[in-house]
């Protein structure tokens, strides 16, 4: 497989300034070009409504950041949309093409591939083996491609190079014979990322890729996420980090108590009352939206002691926020070494003096930078 290029159009997908939204934007609002349209998809949980989205179209071309406080159901409908769960009702479709009841790996197969928060690489594969796993049609899976060996080489051959060209883009072709179980954290993220583009997707869901992710390798995974949009992907992800959604979302979407409570660019969203609401209880004075929004949310957080909005439980703000006094520290343990284990969650008071120099708000959520 040979570099893809930016070709006129990739350039297009980048500077493309038409309205995203048909009419006015806000909740369930109809796009001018949707990827995805999912309509009453509902998941409970015992007494929980974890999801109860009445409508939602997902723009093409764009990248859509699906953000919400701690327990809003985001991760459920990730789960929802891929296979990995089934809703109690609800349609939804992935390019016209009906999507209900349909396994994981079909969905995948037509070109719609998710991430997990808590990275799901297998550590007692190599590097190279998790790609190859990616691919969509492994040799030998079909009994003809079994039969003729020739069609099995060539195919095994062209899943190798595939692999090798998506390793060196995000620089991990020097790991390719390491164990995946080797890799710190921020690398596996990128390894997870790398092994969903091995079917070519046109539509790419990251949960939390920048959970857990070092600052080091923070930049190098943005670049990754704008470079698929301008190869005309489509990503939609989720996450707590607010400068990032700013920085790199052209649209975002509000989830509370299992519903889509808001929808708009960033900048308009970030000022939306209900989306204030449902992240700060009764810090309404902020607006996430003005510069230093962010910064004076974090302020009147830390002086707020009964706040968990501050706490990287929470994990609206960035990295630079300061822990109140006697936050308590939500930390998830790394994976087992087969990569599949680990990321049991474990809570403990920890005074901001006290925390180590990976326990930063906002990275908490996933195995730490090894
Ligand atoms: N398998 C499950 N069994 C029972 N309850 C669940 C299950 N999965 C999710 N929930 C509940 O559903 C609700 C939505 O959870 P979900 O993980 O989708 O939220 P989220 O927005 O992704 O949260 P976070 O930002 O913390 O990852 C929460 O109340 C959660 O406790």
């Amino acid at each position: 497989m040979s570099e893809p290029q930016l070709t006129a159009d990739a350039v297009d997908y980048m500077t493309d300034a038409r309205p995203i939204a048909e009419g006015s934007a806000g909740p369930g609002c109809a796009k001018r070009d949707p990827i995805v349209v999912a309509d009453n998809v509902s998941r409970r949980f015992g007494g929980i409504n974890a999801v109860d989205v009445e409508h939602l179209e997902i723009p093409r071309h764009k990248i859509t950041a699906l953000i919400g406080p701690n327990g809003a159901g985001k991760t459920t409908l990730f789960n929802l949309l891929t296979g990995f769960d089934t809703p109690n009702s609800g349609t939804w479709q992935f390019e016209g093409t009906n999507l209900e009841g349909m396994s994981s790996y079909k969905v995948a197969r037509l070109g719609m591939v998710r991430t997990f928060q808590l990275t799901k690489v297998m550590g007692k594969l190599t590097v190279l083996e998790n790609m190859r796993l990616g691919a969509s049609e492994q040799p030998g899976e079909k009994l003809r491609n079994a039969l003729f060996r020739g069609i099995w080489g060539k195919r095994e051959k062209d899943i190798t190079s595939q692999a090798e060209v998506l390793l060196a883009k995000f620089k991990l072709d020097t790991k390719r014979d390491d164990y995946a179980a080797s890799l710190s954290g921020g690398q596996r993220k990128l390894l997870e990322m790398a092994r969903a583009l091995m079917v070519s997707p046109k539509l790419v869901m990251l949960d939390e890729p920048m959970a857990g992710v070092n600052p080091a390798l923070t930049q190098s995974l943005l670049d990754h996420i704008k470079n698929l949009k301008a190869e005309g992907m489509t990503v939609l992800f989720v996450e707590h980090d607010m400068q990032m959604v700013r920085h790199i979302a052209d649209w975002v979407v509000v989830m509370a108590e299992g519903r889509v409570v808001a929808e708009g660019p960033p900048a308009e969203v970030m000022k939306d009352q209900a989306v204030i609401d449902a992240y700060l209880g009764a810090h309404h004075d902020v607006d996430l939206g003005a510069a230093g929004g962010v910064q004076e949310l974090e302020e009147v957080l830390a002086a707020d002691v009964e706040s968990v909005v501050g706490t990287e439980d929470a994990g609206i703000l960035s990295e630079q926020s300061v822990l109140s006094e006697d936050s308590e520290v939500l930390t998830v343990e790394p994976p087992d070494d087969d990569g599949e284990g680990g990321g049991r969650e474990r809570r403990s008071g920890r005074r901001a003096t006290d925390s180590p120099p990976d326990a930063v708000p906002g990275v908490s959520r996933d195995a730490k930078e090894d």
